[in-house]
């Protein structure tokens, strides 16, 4: 699935948020979205997910604009398609680490419980084997970011939106993790992913520097 952000531009309370962002980005391909803190990396994420409506410019999803989308359209992107690992995590504390994990499938009504194999592949690939009964509320804070990590790659979409999903990790989790979308975008995954991490910028198919002016992505040999 291609996603493609065309001129987009995002302006709150009269002040410019990004301005006139344009990058594609492909399936099998991870694409980095760098800039420093501030630059508006999470705004054009948000915007690329369809999760903000940019004030000037459009997203395209396999060429279609969605400006127009309504939110059923949105919706049945996400439910079908997408997956998000998000600044806050979305981690519901109340739920096991488990029901956190399956949430595509509880939420969208798939069926009461997840894939049994499939949970444990993705607890086993985030480091959490074992976990999966405990209360999400007692993970740590890079247990938390892996969580978020194993509910993505559970949920086995064609698109992952994330948004600095190494920050709270120690060396050998984040290579863990880096190893995981990397491992998405060779399956075919359109893997998009904003990052301060040198690390995950390096293991990047396209570099794609927010606040620059055009042209913006550099597609490595
Ligand atoms: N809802 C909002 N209302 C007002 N300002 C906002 C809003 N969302 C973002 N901003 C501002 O837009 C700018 C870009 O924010 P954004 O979070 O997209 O940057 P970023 O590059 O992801 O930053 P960081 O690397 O620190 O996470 C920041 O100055 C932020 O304060």
């Amino acid at each position: 699935m291609i996603i493609e952000a065309r001129q987009v531009g995002m302006e709150i309370d009269g002040q410019s948020i990004v301005a006139d962002e344009s990058v594609v980005c492909r399936p099998g391909e991870m694409t980095a979205l760098v800039g420093p803190s501030g630059s508006g990396k999470t705004t054009l994420l948000h915007c690329l997910g369809l999760l903000q409506a940019p004030t000037t410019g459009d997203v395209l999803v396999d060429g279609t604009p969605t400006r127009h989308w309504k939110g059923g359209r949105r919706r049945r992107l996400w439910r079908d398609h997408v997956a998000f690992v998000l600044q806050d995590y979305g981690i519901m504390l109340e739920e096991s680490v488990e029901a956190n994990v399956t949430m595509s499938t509880r939420i969208w009504g798939r069926g009461a419980a997840g894939d049994a194999a499939r949970t444990r592949e993705a607890l086993e690939a985030t480091g959490l084997a074992g976990r999966g009964e405990e209360q999400a509320a007692h993970l740590s804070g890079g247990e938390r970011q892996r969580l978020a990590v194993a509910r993505a790659i559970y949920k086995d979409a064609r698109v992952l939106l994330v948004d600095e999903p190494t920050a709270s990790l120690d060396e050998d989790n984040r290579d863990r993790v880096i190893g995981l979308f990397r491992e998405r975008a060779r399956r075919g995954c359109t893997v998009v992913v904003a990052t301060h991490d040198a690390a995950f910028v390096d293991a990047c198919d396209a570099v794609h520097r927010v606040g620059a002016p055009a042209p913006a992505l550099a597609t490595r040999a």
